[in-house]
């Protein structure tokens, strides 16, 4: 791979989201935009808390063609779905924590609904606590073409933000470049471990 300064960017998100613990045994995935046609994603079934450039496999964004043969995550079809929806969008992350695989199953509805944070302020374009931010939650599939083609139907309908839940498995964001999806997910992961804890508390 070529000198590439956001897949360096991509790297270091990688070991950072691996030192938090957010991708335990193999889970999660990440990527990022090369350009118009093409994203580099991190290849299947590796410890994503120790992936090096090398371990990034070009993808076309239209087709989910892989030029070099070589198997890229299983997730594929949904970081291609968000490079096509979001012409804008330079990176994205999929990670799977607890508080996220734990409220994605305790909220039974179809979105998880924010509101009353400050940190909600870490989300592009949000500046007041008194927003309510919908984070979509799509029911778990392992079909993926399935789960694209429900997530790209809702988000007709809907545009996406952000970021969406898969309940039970995890979360995917993505943001303009590597340091806004981080910060995107940050942000995410702070605000589900408040609700969390606040409907523990509050149901007591
Ligand atoms: C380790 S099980 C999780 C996988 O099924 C999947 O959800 C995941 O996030 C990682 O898949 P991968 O193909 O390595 O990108
Ligand atoms: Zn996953």
């Amino acid at each position: 791979m070529t000198d590439f300064l956001p897949l360096e960017h991509l790297v270091a998100a990688c070991h950072w989201i691996g030192g938090k613990g957010w991708a335990p045994a193999t889970g999660g995935n990440m990527s990022v935009r090369q350009d118009a046609e093409y994203c580099l994603l991190s290849a299947s079934g590796k410890d994503k808390g120790s992936l090096t450039r090398d371990d990034f496999i070009q993808v076309e964004i239209a087709t989910n063609a892989v030029p070099s043969g070589r198997t890229p995550s299983a997730e594929t079809g949904l970081h291609t779905l968000i490079y096509r929806l979001f012409p804008q969008a330079g990176a994205v992350l999929h990670t799977h924590t607890v508080n996220s695989t734990v409220l994605s199953r305790v909220e039974k509805g179809d979105a998880l609904l924010l509101s009353g944070y400050e940190m909600q302020k870490t989300l592009a374009g949000q500046q007041t606590h008194l927003n309510t931010i919908a984070i979509p939650l799509f029911d778990n599939d392992q079909d993926m073409t399935a789960l694209a083609q429900r997530i790209e139907a809702f988000a007709a309908a809907t545009p996406l933000q952000y970021g969406f839940l898969l309940r039970g498995h995890g979360l995917t964001c993505w943001g303009k470049d590597v340091n806004e999806a981080r910060r995107h997910l940050e942000g995410l992961e702070f605000l589900f471990e408040c609700e969390l804890q606040r409907r523990l508390l509050e149901a007591k």
